[in-house]
């Protein structure tokens, strides 16, 4: 196999599309706890330890599902041979570090939040990923963290904490459809998922009342002023999108997992626009 293409499967374990969003994330909760041009370092490094954690994140996880992905993934790096099983470990290492590193020079809060997050991320596929809705919940509370420590590098934690709700109940709502897409592989491996456990159809009944209430609490940011019809006419339609993402689920959960997450990255650019217009720095 060529170097580049040995190279392009170490940026693939990243999964660099979810890396650089959750810097994104990270930002946006920064800007929305209030950030200045006086905290550009701190929010800068935030981003940077949040990009190295959910890339060390992504790959220790290839990592350990190498054995499931070759039934649910077979075009994964690591079952496809881009990428051997040491190589992704110790990539994941050298990416754990940099997040570390990047993370060092945060207020004590943010460094509590990354060193949680990262060993939850080291945690999860080992002793979270097989139990039902346990896994689920962890990475919803790990995607939901990163507006938490974007406020937290700023010194205001709880500066974006709707936000993070938010973020973590349309993660939990996805996780639990994408638990129904790999239920094949999953049963292979001895997991107890919840769609294994309580069936795909209860399954994804749960993960719409979840969405259901993310839907509507996104309204509050709205209602309490935080952000005006900037934010409005950008977050229905993100919520339509994955209200109708929901609904397909029950009959294409591999459609509608990708369609959650066209919503849901509409939804955190919504988030964005509302901070920018209720600055005046957007219309
Ligand atoms: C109702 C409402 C307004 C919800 C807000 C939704 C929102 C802003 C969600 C944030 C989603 C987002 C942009 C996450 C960043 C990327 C990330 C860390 C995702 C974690 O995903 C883990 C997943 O298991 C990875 O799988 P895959 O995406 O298939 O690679
Ligand atoms: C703020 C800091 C320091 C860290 C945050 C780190 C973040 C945002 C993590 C988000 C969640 C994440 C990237 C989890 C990594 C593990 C992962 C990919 C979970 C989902 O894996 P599976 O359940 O195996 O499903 P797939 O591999 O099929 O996607
Ligand atoms: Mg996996």
């Amino acid at each position: 196999m060529s170097l580049g293409a040995r190279a392009r499967g170490f940026v693939e374990l990243t999964r660099p599309g979810n890396a650089v969003a959750a810097g994104v994330l990270t930002f946006t909760g920064a800007f929305v706890a209030g950030a200045s041009l006086g905290d550009t370092l701190v929010v800068v490094a935030a981003v940077l330890a949040t990009v190295f954690a959910t890339g060390a994140g992504n790959v220790v996880n290839d990592y350990f599902d190498r054995d499931i992905d070759r039934v649910n993934r077979p075009d994964r790096p690591i079952p496809r041979g881009a990428v051997t099983p040491a190589g992704a470990k110790w990539f994941s290492v050298a990416l754990f570090g940099g997040a570390i590193v990047s993370a060092l020079i945060l207020p004590l809060t943010a460094i509590a939040i990354a060193v949680v997050n990262l060993v939850a991320l080291l945690a999860y596929t080992e002793f979270f990923k097989g139990l039902p809705g346990v896994g689920n919940v962890v990475v919803a509370a790990l995607t939901g963290s990163t507006f938490l420590f974007g406020g937290a590098a700023i010194g205001n934690p709880l500066g974006a904490l709707v936000l993070c709700l938010l973020a973590a109940l349309a993660t939990l709502t996805r996780e639990i459809v994408k638990d129904v897409e790999d239920i094949a592989g999953d049963k292979k491996e001895g997991l107890r998922t919840l769609p294994i456990v309580v069936g795909e159809q209860t399954s994804l009944f749960l993960g719409g009342a979840v969405l259901l209430v993310a839907v509507a609490a996104s309204a509050v940011p709205f209602l309490n002023g935080a952000f005006g019809v900037a934010y409005l006419g950008l977050v229905v339609p993100a919520d339509i999108v994955m209200l109708v993402a929901i609904a397909q689920s029950f009959d294409d959960p591999p459609l509608a997992q990708r369609r959650l997450k066209h919503g849901m990255f509409l939804a955190a650019f919504a988030f964005i626009v509302g901070r920018a217009a209720s600055l005046g720095v957007a219309p």
